[in-house]
Formats: C-alpha cells, structure tokens, sequence
C-alpha cells in the first residue's frame, strides 16, 4: 500500500494531516508475501476482534524500558501436493543404495569436475563426478567460492535426477554424455549435507533433520533465507493508537514504512528509518511494539474476547501478553505467566509501557499453574512454548551449531508437560472460549505436530482451524510417523515461503473437562508410539533410517516419554504390564468353599479343652 493510503480515515473521522514525502528511498512492494489462496474455514472471531481494533484508540503516555522481541528460551530449566516428500532427497537414495559396492564411492570426499558441453542448444554443465583418491588433497578443505560451486552442482545434479529411477537415471546420465561410474545418490547428499554445515556453519545434526524435510531446491531456499533478516515489523497498540495515526507520525520521522500485509491490521513493516525505531517518542509511549509477523499469529489464533479470563503461559518479554491485552480491550484478565525471574523485568515494563491494566504477572513453572490457577477455571490459554528455536536462525545464527538432539529432546519433554498443564487449565464449558493455542518458534516435527498429536492423545481436546488464511499446513505423516488426521489444521510458517521466522500454530478446542479423550476411532501414532507403518503401497514415505529429528526418542532419555502430568505434580510411570484378567468362581464353587471352610472350622474347635500343655 502507497503511504498516502495510510491516511484514509474511517467513518470521517478525519484528522487531516499533510504528509511530508516518505524518504528518498523508493518504498519497496509487499514485503510480507499476501496470505496463499487455500481453501481454509475462517475464524470470524479474528476477524470481529481485529476490525474493532483500530476503532479504540486511548492515547496516553508513560516512559518506561523497553524489549521488543520475543524469543525462544529452553534454559529453564506444504503446499506440495499434501506430500511434503514428493521431491524428498533422501527418498531415492535407498533404491540408489542397492547399486553395487563401489570402493571408490565407499568413503572420502568426492571432486565435482565439470566441462562445458553442447546438450539441447544450450551450455549445460557437464558433470563428472568422481572420488579423490589423494588423501592429502582430502584434507584440504575446499574454499568458500568451491564449496559453493559444488553445493549447487549436487544440487542441481540431485534435483534432476528426483523424479528418475535408478535405471533410469543411468541411462539418462548416458544420453547427456555423462559418467554412469561415479556416486550413489546417498553419497551426494551425503556430501552435499557436509558441504552445506562446512558453507553456513550449520553442525551435522540440524543440517540433517533440514535435509530430511525439506527438498533439494526448497532446502537451499530455506538456508539462503536463514542468512538474510526478516523484515523489521511493529504492532500498533490499539489501547493507544491508531495504525494510521501513528504510521503519519513515524512518516513524519523518517521511517519508510507500508502497512504490514493484508492479514493484520495493526502490523506495519519499517524498511528503513532515519531514527531508531525502538526509540521514539512513540515507542517509549507504547504506541507500538517492535514485534516479528510471526509473533502476531498465535495471538490472532487464539483470538481472545472481551472479558475472557486468559493465562499466557510463558510471556516475557510479553509481546503476545500485550496483544493479548490490546484484542481484549484491557478487559477481563491475562494471567501472564514466566518461569524465569530475569525475564520478570522485560515483561512488565512493556505491559506499562503499553499501557496494560488487565494483566496479573507471576512467576512459576509453567508445569504447576493448574494447581495455581486452578483446574477447568480459565477461557483460553496461549502456551508460545519454549522451544529449540531452529525457525529464528536468522535472530540467532548460534542455533545452527550449537543445538543437538538432546536439546531437542529436553524441549520435547517440556513441551509435553506443559500443553497437557495448558489444556488442564481450560474450563470446556466456557460460554465464550475453551480454546489452546500451542505456538512454537521451532520447525522440528517433534517439537510441533507430535506434541499435538500427544495431546490429543491424552486430552480431550479436537484441531480446530487457526483462523489464519495462510501458511502450510502442519504434517500427519513425517517418514515413519503417523499423526492424527486432523494436524493438517495446524500451520507452518517458513522464512522462504512467507518471509517470516519459522513458526508453528496448532488452535485446540477442549471438548470436555475429562482427563481421558474418548477412545478414538482412528489412532494415530506419537513419537515414542510410532510403529513400522506396513507402507508397501505408499513408497514415498519409506525410510530406511529414522527420522534424525526422533532418532532415539523411544525410552533412551531416562523414561522421559512417559513421564505424565497430573494437577501441575509430575510423576514417571513405567508402561504397566497387564494383569491377566481374574476369574472369578461360580456359585457351586462358592459353597463348596465354605463348607470346606466350615468342617475345618469344626476340627479345630473340636479339640480337648483344658490339654493346656499342647
Ligand atoms: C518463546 S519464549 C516466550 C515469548 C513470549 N511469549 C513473547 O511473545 O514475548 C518462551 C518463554 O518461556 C519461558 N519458560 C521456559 N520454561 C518455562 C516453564 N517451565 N514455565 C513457564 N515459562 C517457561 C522462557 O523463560 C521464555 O521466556
């Protein structure tokens, strides 16, 4: 949208303000791509909720420190056909697998040579690839512009070849002059996933599970966008403002700024500014809050109304707490929780800064607020989960290094205990509410659509849609794993489809205040759960190694996958054994029990009294 756009009023209640021209620098297109078209149930609460948004504004002014971002913090403690794996990399590799040894494929690194060659009218690289036999050269790493050379031409080489059998891909290889000698697909990958940590520092571990989602093409789209920055975005605080008054203002001051997209009416994104934007007049006012897209979208899916007593569960620095406050017109209450003390600080400045007075901040583990707050009593809860943080590596690069499978399992654990704490919480007949929001900065699977897929499990609560018109949906099968039909209502969000930090949403609707979800009719399988699926007819789904992302998850980690929470008290529970079913006796064999019982009754009274010596 043009600036001069931002100055419609609505209903004539028209502050006429000459607008100074934005900054030289030309205003550049959408930034935020629009929503996808898919065919998705709307949440018309969201949208009641954000059109009357703009409506209030209370404009008042109070200084206070500031924190922007929210983050992920574990320290306390597809639109592809529905398939995601249609042009998975690693599916061929186990048909490429078979191809007879070749020593030379065996181990080492490999050399991509390439010759220009005429094919098709066109220049086509020509590639042969063959293994280094010089072990000195070997332990010489490649420079940077090599290392990239040979990530794309894997790449490239790998992507053709992704619809192509075996066969079929020697003989194509034979008609485009190329070497049939030369490695397997699993020995490509294999080095393109070494080429690729080598290139962006990534450790093995996450560059595995990336490899393991996304396709060749989508993978290096997906890398390429964790080295850039997300757009820089601000929400307007309608307790305060209006988003057009305050875009005229910060115009004024020089920041280029267009509304954010057509899904948030409150959201602006900043290209450029001569000022710091988290240090104006305004912000210190609270006019706004520096806030990324992705943070917007649990808030909108949880969609809390006026007078609704609401718990966010792990708030500072109180980003979505804020919105929370602002959709509820500082109505009703928000409990807002945070575990660590050091985070205390952060969240309440921002909820004065922004002027927020229906909010009661505390201060514990998120795993025992139902005996705080109280089981069934409360309208909604968001629970933006602690996480691994592998969707906002461009926030902080430090993720692609540093975290492992046991962190992955740590926030797993944790993730479990706490939706179960959130849904626990949840009054399901509340006349207004009964909804869970679980939203993650994460896009591990195990950490997303398998600790929804627990809970449904283990509660009874059913997917609802997210009221959000855009974004992929969540997996119900990932290789070995089976989820719940209904996970194709969460929503993915990835920096190089929606030009936002990896998130995950998943909106519940608790059905009954019953610990126990009623049997359901089609099981799905949980990590721990996941049995061999028998997918002879569904080839595209058909490891042969398992998900590095639950590699080991099955009982390694001290029994934690089947640790339960109860009333916030957590206890581990070894899977029982059953107990052959007790038989119990007929009538005839009962009273032939008691006259047995009877006749000895009688012998023993039967004995001389007075023998006192026996
Ligand atoms: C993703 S951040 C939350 C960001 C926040 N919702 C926002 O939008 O500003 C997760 C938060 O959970 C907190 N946390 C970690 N473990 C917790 C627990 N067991 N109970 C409650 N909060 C916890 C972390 O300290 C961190 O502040």
């Amino acid at each position: 949208m043009a600036p001069s756009s931002l100055n419609k009023k609505k209903g004539g209640k028209t502050k006429t303000r000459s607008l100074p021209p934005p900054p030289k620098k030309k205003q550049k297109k959408e930034f935020i791509p629009e929503p996808e078209s898919e065919s998705e149930e709307e949440d018309s609460m969201i949208e009641e909720e954000s059109e009357s948004e703009e409506e209030d504004s209370i404009i008042e002014e109070e200084e206070v420190e500031t924190d922007g971002e929210s983050f992920s913090d574990m320290s306390s403690d597809v639109d592809d056909d529905d398939d995601p794996f249609h042009k998975d990399i690693l599916r061929e590799e186990h048909e490429q697998d078979k191809e007879k040894d070749d020593p030379e494929t065996k181990s080492g690194k490999l050399e991509v040579k390439k010759e220009k060659t005429e094919v098709e009218g066109g220049l086509e690289t020509k590639t042969d690839i063959k293994k280094e036999t010089n072990f000195e050269e070997e332990k010489l790493k490649p420079d940077l512009t090599n290392l990239q050379k040979r990530i794309k031409e894997i790449a490239r080489f790998l992507s053709k070849f992704k619809d192509l059998r075996q066969e079929e891909g020697q003989s194509w290889k034979k008609s485009k002059g190329l070497s049939t000698e030369g490695p397997s697909r699993k020995d490509l990958v294999a080095q393109l996933q070494l080429d690729l940590c080598a290139y962006y520092g990534y450790n093995e571990f996450l560059m595995g599970v990336l490899v393991e989602m996304f396709p060749v093409t989508e993978l290096l789209e997906l890398i390429e966008a964790y080295e850039k920055p997300r757009p820089i975005c601000i929400r307007t605080n309608t307790l305060k403002a209006r988003r057009r008054d305050l875009a005229d203002v910060l115009l004024n001051r020089g920041v280029n700024l267009d509304p954010l997209s057509k899904w948030s009416k409150v959201g602006l994104v900043v290209y450029d500014s001569q000022v710091p934007i988290g240090a104006t007049p305004e912000y210190m006012a609270g006019y706004y809050m520096l806030q990324s897209a992705s943070s917007f979208l649990p808030c909108m899916a949880l969609a809390p109304q006026e007078n609704e007593k609401v718990v966010d569960m792990a708030a500072a620095p109180g980003g979505k707490t804020t919105y929370l406050a602002a959709l509820m017109k500082n109505s009703g209450i928000v409990y807002a929780n945070e575990m660590k003390e050091s985070r205390l600080k952060s969240l309440t400045a921002n909820l004065q800064r922004m002027g927020v007075t229906n909010t009661i901040v505390s201060n514990y583990d998120g795993k025992g607020l139902p005996r705080v707050l109280g089981m069934n009593t409360v309208d909604r809860v968001l629970l933006d989960a602690p996480c691994s943080g592998t969707g906002v590596i461009s926030k902080d690069e430090s993720v692609k290094a540093s975290k492992s499978l046991e962190d992955i399992q740590n926030c797993v654990f944790l993730q479990k205990q706490l939706i179960l704490a959130a849904i626990d919480m949840v009054d399901a007949n509340s006349e207004t509410g009964g909804f869970i929001v679980y939203s993650t900065c994460s896009i591990m699977v195990p950490e997303n659509e398998a600790i929804i897929d627990y809970a449904l499990k283990k509660r009874d609560v059913q997917l609802v849609p997210c009221g959000l018109d855009f974004g992929r949906p969540g997996f119900t099968r990932f290789r070995e794993h089976r989820f719940h039909h209904s996970l194709d209502k969460t929503r993915r969000f990835y920096p190089h489809v929606h030009n936002m930090d990896g998130f995950f949403v998943a909106k519940l609707k608790k059905m009954s205040n019953m610990k126990q979800p009623p049997r359901s009719s089609e099981p799905s399988e949980t990590v721990e759960q996941a049995e061999p699926v028998d997918s002879s007819n569904d080839e595209k789904i058909q490891p042969e190694v398992k998900s590095q992302q639950f590699k080991d998850f099955s009982g390694s980690k001290k029994g934690k996958d089947t640790m339960q929470v109860n009333s916030g008290s957590t206890k581990t529970s070894k899977p029982k054994e059953r107990r052959p079913k007790r038989k119990y006796p007929s009538r005839e064999e009962l009273s032939q029990a008691r006259e047995e019982k009877r006749k000895a009754l009688r012998k023993k009274t039967s004995k001389p009294i007075g023998n006192v010596n026996e």
